[in-house]
């Protein structure tokens, strides 16, 4: 009771956000004030303003933390206790459910160590496939491109994107780069606009059903499950795999697997069993997470490479050294591990643009630091766009510099996470790796990448993952 007090009473003295309504708490000044692709803007200024710890006040939320001071954002990662995903997260559970990405406590313990064997190396080879096949109808797509003073590169990576995690995650082919449209893919973008519009527009749950979101989220919702529940019930159906309905104790052939789904639905032979909602939970969660943050990487590397042709040059050079057939070699694992100019730049890209910028934590309860009580119940955004900004770890922040990483063991993990760190971090970053890796190392050996005319500067928001409000612009030419 006494810690309840002295967190209450700590909470006061912490620097709080400008311009508190008693009715919209900061969101007045935050939103209204300025446009909203000024947000990361204002949140810089906070920082430099307020320091590291700073608080905002939104009314359906309460007071939510902002936190960039790498000794306490470690204290928080590597907590074994912290884990919990902050009260925003809970915008997506009508979509992913409480699977791993959402999930807390006892229940994303055991799916976490149920699942993690699924994205080990070894398995994670036979994707390259995948990455290699959708990647060459990128090329084709992109080859109509050529020529154009000016390509939003954003919503065709996105595509390629999709295409990949969901024949790398349910062995089925979504064919988003060729069909002209398809409800699945608009369920997915309505879901994102949603989730968006519902965590700066906080509605409280029991009037959110008066809203227009609430039915276009139910309809898309419909399609989404749809479309994983009849993969999942084929799956079963085809490979008589057992689930927590049907197991029976004998044992799955593990090298007809393919899909994740393939690896969750013989983690199943192996005793421990996840039911038909959690698979389906699962597989929406893997087709969220790893589509957006990938798709966002390509296409600010593109940019990058476009902004430093000294850079992309290097990045040529590297591949020439290691193809044999410059355009049409084939992408393996071994040739993957010799991309390390590569891998520098897409280190640096994921440092000056995460795709998560922002990580959410909720306290689950009182929380000791530095003497300081933090009290339970506290929203807990760690802006990873701020670490990565820090002028004393990365001197010269702003400017795009791959070199910066060669000596990257140098840089302490809580200066540098782009993936997170600690037990909630990304499941999928080496998957993530190798598929960035294929991707770019296609596009590069397919063509000279230009700023776009005239050259559109990046306006960043952080949508559910950092874009830009502008687009991605590029300008292509054949190689
Ligand atoms: C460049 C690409 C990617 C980036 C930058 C990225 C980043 C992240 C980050 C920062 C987190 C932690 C979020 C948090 O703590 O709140 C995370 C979690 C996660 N990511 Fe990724 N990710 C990427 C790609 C992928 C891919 C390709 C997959 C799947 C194939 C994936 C699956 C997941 C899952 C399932 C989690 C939740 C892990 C857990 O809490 O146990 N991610 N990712």
């Amino acid at each position: 009771c006494y810690k309840k007090y002295e967190a209450s009473q700590f909470m006061k003295n912490i620097p709080c956000a400008p311009g508190r309504n008693f009715l919209f708490g900061n969101l007045l000044s935050i939103k209204w004030g300025k446009k909203y692709s000024d947000l990361l803007d204002i949140h810089n200024k906070l920082l430099e303003k307020l320091g590291p710890i700073f608080k905002v006040y939104v009314l359906a939320y309460g007071e939510s933390l902002v936190v960039a001071d790498p000794k306490f954002v470690e204290y928080i990662l590597s907590s074994q206790k912290l884990i919990d995903k902050s009260t925003y997260h809970a915008f997506l559970d009508s979509w992913i459910g409480t699977g791993l990405v959402t999930g807390g406590g006892a229940k994303w313990r055991r799916h976490r160590r149920l699942i993690a064997p699924s994205f080990h190396f070894s398995i994670l080879r036979d994707f390259i496939d995948v990455f290699e096949s959708v990647g060459d109808v990128f090329i084709k797509k992109l080859n109509k491109e050529v020529g154009k003073k000016s390509v939003n590169i954003s919503p065709l990576v996105s595509l390629c994107t999709l295409d990949i995690i969901c024949e790398a995650t349910m062995g089925v082919k979504l064919n988003a780069q060729t069909e002209v449209s398809s409800d699945y893919i608009n369920a997915v973008k309505t879901m994102c606009k949603i989730f968006i519009s519902r965590l700066f527009f906080p509605i409280p749950k029991y009037l959110y059903w008066l809203t227009p979101n609430y039915y276009a989220e139910r309809k898309a919702v419909k399609i989404l499950h749809n479309y994983s529940d009849t993969v999942v019930r084929n799956k079963i159906k085809e490979n008589s795999v057992v689930t927590a309905e049907n197991y029976d104790g004998n044992d799955v052939d593990e090298k007809k697997k393919l899909a994740f789904l393939d690896h969750l639905l013989n983690i199943n032979a192996k005793g421990e069993v996840l039911t038909t909602a959690e698979l389906r939970e699962e597989i929406d969660t893997v087709m969220f997470a790893g589509h957006d943050t990938v798709s966002a990487t390509i296409s600010f590397a593109l940019y990058c490479l476009a902004q430093h042709p000294e850079i992309q040059e290097k990045v040529v050079e590297e591949q020439k050294a290691i193809f044999s057939d410059f355009k049409h070699g084939k992408v393996t694992l071994e040739n993957i591990n010799e991309m390390n100019y590569l891998e520098l730049v897409i280190k640096e890209c994921l440092r000056l643009y995460p795709p998560v910028p922002f990580l959410g934590r909720l306290f689950s309860e009182e929380v000791e630091w530095e003497g300081n009580v933090f009290p339970q119940g506290l929203n807990v955004m760690i802006s990873i766009y701020a670490i990565h900004r820090n002028e004393e770890v990365f001197p010269d922040a702003e400017k795009f510099y791959p070199e910066r990483f060669v000596e990257s063991s140098k840089i302490n993990s809580y200066n540098y996470l782009p993936f997170s760190i600690g037990p909630r971090n990304c499941i999928g970053q080496k998957f993530a790796m190798l598929e960035l890796k294929t991707i770019l190392s296609k596009v590069i050996r397919n063509f000279r990448i230009f700023p776009s005319e005239p050259n559109e500067k990046l306006k960043l928001i952080p949508n559910v993952v950092l874009e830009s409000g502008n687009g991605i612009c590029i300008r292509l030419e054949k190689r």
